[in-house]
C-alpha cells in the first residue's frame, strides 16, 4: 500500500478498510466473532426481528462460558444438568438455540472443546495473525498474543457485525511497549504485566492500542504473550497486539481451525511480512526492563494498585495527585488493609487459579510445581483449579497435576469463567480475601464485598500452601535469581 514504513497495527488495519470518510471513520472488515452467552441473546434477538440472517455464521463461532457452574454438568445418568440459576439458564438457553438456528458452530457445555472463549480461540487456531477478531468481551485483547487485531465490543456492535461482518471504527493511537531482558527466577509473564499497569496506570493506555516487543516477548511462549495482551484493557488500551513470529507459528500449527497443507505455507509466508516495519514511528514508547520485575500483587480495586511481593501496602498520602490519594483511601478500607503493612504477610482464606488470563497449561503448571508435595495452609477455605478449556483440563490430567491440586486439597473443576467474576456460582464470601490469577480486582467483582489480590498462578499456589500473599521465590529453594 504505502512505501512509509507501518506498524503492525497499521499493517492490520490498511488491509480491513472497506470505506474510509472524511472524518476519519472507517469501516473495517471483521475476520473472526467470538460469541458467548452474556453479550450476544439481544443481538440476535434484534437480527430476528429485523428479519436479517447473520452474514457470515462461518466465521463465527459461539461457546458458553461465564454463566456455567464449574460443578459437573452431566448427572450421574450421564443426562446434562440444569442450570439452577434463571438468569443464567435464560442466556444459556438463547445462545443454544441461536447459534445453531443461523448456522454458527457452537461448542456445547458438554463439549470436550468447551472453555473462555478467548481460551478456546486461540486452542482452536480459530484467531490468527494479521485477522481481525472482536468479541462482545473487553478482555478479547488477548487474541493480540498472536497478532490479531482483536477488541471487545458492545451488544449493539455484535448485531452490526452478525448482521453485516464488518464496524465503524476511528483508528486509536498507536504505543510501543518494550520490554528487554529476562525475566527473573519466579517471576511470569503474569507479574509483568501487572508491574506494566502499575507503571503506566490503569488509564495509560487510553486511546490507544498497545504493541509489545522486545527481547522478553521474543523469548516469551505464546501463552506467555496471551496473559500480557488479555491485560491490555486493564491498562485501558482498545488492544493489545504481539508481532507474529516462528513462536506463533509453531503455537498454530496443526490446530483444527488453522490452515493446513499449501494455505499453511501461504498463510505463514504473508504473517512474515505483518511485523513493524523498522522506522515506524509510535505516538508513545514505553521502556521497561524486564530484570526489575519482581512477583506482583495488587493491593487495591483497581489493576494498577500493584506492588513487588517484597513491598508495602502505600500510604495514600505518598500519591500527589488527590483523586488517586482518594481512591486509595476508599480501597484500603474495602480491602481492609493499613498503609505500611506488608503485603507476604498479608493473609488469605480463598485461592483462585483460573481466568482467560492465567487458566492455560503453563500457567498450571507452574502452580503444580510449587503444590507439589505441599497442602494447602489451615487457613484456606476455598480453592478452586479451573481449567481455561475442556482440552486444558484432560492435557492437564495426562500429566497428573489434577492430582497434585486433589492431594493437597484443591477443587479441581470444570472449565468457565468461574470465580473471576460472581456470574455463576463461584464466588468469594464477603470481607474474605482471595488471592486471584484473573484479572480485575474491582469492588464486588469475586461477589459482593469480596477482596481480591491479583497474582501470578505460582504466587497463587504460594499463597495457597502458606495461607498468605508469601513471596513465591520462598518456596522455590529461596534464589532470588
Ligand atoms: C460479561 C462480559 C461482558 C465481561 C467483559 O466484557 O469483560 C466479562 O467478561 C468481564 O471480564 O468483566
Ligand atoms: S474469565 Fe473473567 S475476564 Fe475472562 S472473559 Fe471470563 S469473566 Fe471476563
Amino acid at each position: 500500500m504505502s512505501s512509509q514504513p507501518r506498524t503492525l497495527y497499521q499493517k492490520i488495519w490498511d488491509a480491513h478498510v472497506v470505506n474510509r470518510r472524511d472524518d476519519g471513520t472507517c469501516l473495517i472488515y471483521i475476520d473472526r466473532h467470538l460469541v458467548h452467552e452474556v453479550t450476544s441473546p439481544q443481538a440476535f434477538e434484534a437480527l430476528a426481528l429485523a428479519g436479517r440472517p447473520v452474514r457470515r455464521p462461518d466465521l463465527t463461532l459461539a461457546v458458553p462460558d461465564h454463566n456455567l457452574p464449574t460443578t459437573p454438568r452431566r448427572d450421574a445418568a450421564g443426562r446434562p444438568v440444569p442450570i439452577a440459576d434463571p438468569e443464567s439458564a435464560a442466556q444459556l438457553e438463547a445462545l443454544a438455540r441461536n447459534a445453531p438456528a443461523n448456522g454458527i458452530r457452537y461448542i456445547e457445555a458438554t463439549d470436550p472443546e468447551q472453555g473462555i472463549v478467548h481460551v478456546v480461540g486461540p486452542e482452536q487456531g480459530f484467531t490468527l495473525p494479521g485477522c481481525t477478531l472482536v468479541c462482545g468481551d473487553s478482555h478479547t485483547a488477548a487474541h493480540g498474543a498472536l497478532g490479531a487485531l482483536a477488541f471487545g465490543i458492545g451488544t449493539s456492535e455484535v448485531e452490526h457485525v452478525l448482521a453485516t461482518q464488518t464496524l465503524m471504527l476511528k483508528q486509536s493511537r498507536a504505543m510501543n511497549i518494550r520490554i528487554e531482558g529476562r525475566l527473573g527466577f519466579g517471576v511470569a509473564p503474569k507479574d509483568l504485566i501487572l508491574a506494566i499497569i502499575g507503571r503506566i496506570g490503569a488509564a495509560g493506555g487510553t486511546g490507544h492500542v498497545i504493541e509489545y516487543s522486545g527481547s522478553t516477548i521474543r523469548d516469551m511462549s505464546v501463552e506467555g504473550r496471551l496473559t500480557i495482551a488479555n491485560m491490555s484493557i486493564e491498562a485501558g488500551a482498545r488492544a493489545g497486539l504481539i508481532a507474529p513470529d516462528d513462536t506463533t507459528f509453531a503455537y498454530l500449527k496443526g490446530r483444527p481451525m488453522a490452515p493446513a497443507g499449501e494455505m499453511w505455507d501461504r498463510a505463514v509466508a504473508h504473517w512474515r511480512t505483518l511485523a513493524t516495519d523498522p522506522g515506524a514511528v509510535f505516538d508513545r514508547v514505553v521502556d521497561i526492563d524486564a530484570g526489575d520485575v519482581a512477583p506482583s500483587v495488587t493491593w487495591g480495586t483497581s489493576p494498577e494498585d500493584v506492588v513487588p511481593v517484597t513491598g508495602a501496602v502505600p500510604d495514600p498520602d505518598s500519591f500527589a495527585e488527590p483523586a488517586r490519594r482518594a481512591a486509595a483511601l476508599k480501597s484500603l478500607d474495602y480491602m481492609g488493609l493499613k498503609p505500611g503493612q506488608l503485603m507476604a504477610d498479608v493473609a488469605v482464606e480463598n485461592i483462585f487459579i483460573g481466568s482467560c488470563t492465567n487458566s492455560r497449561i503453563e500457567d498450571l503448571r507452574a502452580a503444580a510445581a510449587v503444590v507439589a508435595g505441599r497442602r494447602l495452609a489451615p487457613g484456606i477455605r476455598q480453592a478452586l483449579v479451573v481449567p481455561g478449556s475442556g482440552l486444558v483440563k484432560r492435557a492437564a490430567e495426562a500429566e497428573g497435576l489434577d492430582r497434585i491440586f486433589i492431594e493437597a486439597g484443591f477443587e479441581w473443576r470444570e472449565p468457565g469463567c468461574s470465580a473471576c467474576l460472581g456470574m455463576n456460582p463461584d464466588k468469594v464470601p464477603a470481607g474474605e480475601r482471595c488471592a486471584s490469577t484473573s484479572n480485575r480486582n474491582f469492588v464486588g467483582r469475586q461477589g459482593p464485598g469480596a477482596r481480591t489480590h491479583l497474582v501470578s498462578p505460582a504466587m497463587a499456589a504460594a499463597a495457597a500452601v502458606t495461607g498468605r500473599l508469601a513471596d513465591v521465590r520462598d518456596l522455590m529453594g529461596g534464589k532470588t535469581q
